[in-house]
């Protein structure tokens, strides 16, 4: 199945998920100095409440932390969207190397990791049938940047020991996830996609433009989780973002001047 790897990886997508060739595909290149500021964008109303963390796993592509998502404990709303959106999950990209591994880049700077939070449009029933609409999904992208180690993070990496191989899960609860969230929310936005197959045409992009810190020992840390399970040929999780893909003709609203 898809990958990362140069038999399995985003140039390969497109054979079994055509949409990969679509037009309106992420991550992308943002440009500040192409981007609109749209004075009608409100600025993003998120409410997370950590007795909503569930637990943490690793999926084989990346690791996520996932959220109860029967309530609208939560939530997302305002920013550029309408209604209410629920937070399903969060997870990371990163890199080999600190000089890489963000999948959206900010004229052509590409950041150490990127993070994603998942929010599904409550107008549907479930995140499935939400993933599949073209209002259905927002998720919001951090940028993680080199410096001070992140004290939020740290409860997240300190659970890596029993998550090291695919499949691997384990409880994580009374995590809140705005602790890993930029102190000013000035973001762009785009409409786009998933950026990991299935590669659904259903998101609503919010990127912050201020990233958070990590330490260049906490994206070690990240490296040292496995793309593969327990009893494969070991595989070091990193290099897990796929690149910029073309605009063809979408506008990027900036929240900001
Ligand atoms: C929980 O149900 C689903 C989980 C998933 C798992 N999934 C797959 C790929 C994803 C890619 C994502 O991409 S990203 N990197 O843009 O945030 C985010 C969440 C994802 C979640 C997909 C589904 O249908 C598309 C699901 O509904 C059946
Ligand atoms: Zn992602």
């Amino acid at each position: 199945s898809w990958g990362y790897a140069a038999d399995n990886g985003p140039d390969k997508w497109a054979d079994n998920f055509p949409i990969a060739n679509g037009p309106r595909q992420s991550p992308i290149d943002i440009l500040p100095g192409a981007s609109a500021y749209d004075a009608a964008l409100k600025p993003l109303k998120l409410k997370y409440d950590p007795s909503t963390c569930q637990e943490i796993l690793n999926n084989g592509h990346s690791f996520q932390v996932t959220f109860v998502d029967d309530n609208d404990k939560s939530t997302l709303k305002e920013g550029p969207i309408s209604g209410t959106y629920r937070l399903k999950q969060f997870h990371f990209h990163w890199g080999a190397s600190d000089d890489k591994g963000s999948e959206h880049t900010v004229a052509g700077t590409k950041y150490p990791a990127e993070l994603h939070l998942v929010h599904w449009n409550t107008k549907y029933p479930s995140f499935g049938d939400a993933a599949s609409k073209p209002d259905g999904l927002a998720v919001v992208g951090v940028f993680l940047k080199i410096g001070d180690a992140n004290a939020s993070l740290q409860k997240v990496l300190d659970s890596f020991g029993a998550i090291k191989a695919k499949g691997k899960q384990t409880t994580f609860a009374d995590f809140d996830p705005s602790t890993l969230l930029p102190g000013c929310l000035d973001y762009w936005t785009y409409d786009g996609s998933l950026t990991t197959p299935p590669l659904l045409e259903s998101v609503t992009w919010i990127v912050c433009k201020e990233p958070i810190s990590v330490s260049a020992e906490q994206m070690a840390k990240f490296r040292g989780l496995l793309f593969s399970a327990e009893g494969e040929a070991e595989c070091c999780m990193m290099d897990n973002y796929r690149p910029p893909q073309p605009l063809k003709g979408r506008a990027v609203r900036a929240s900001f001047k």
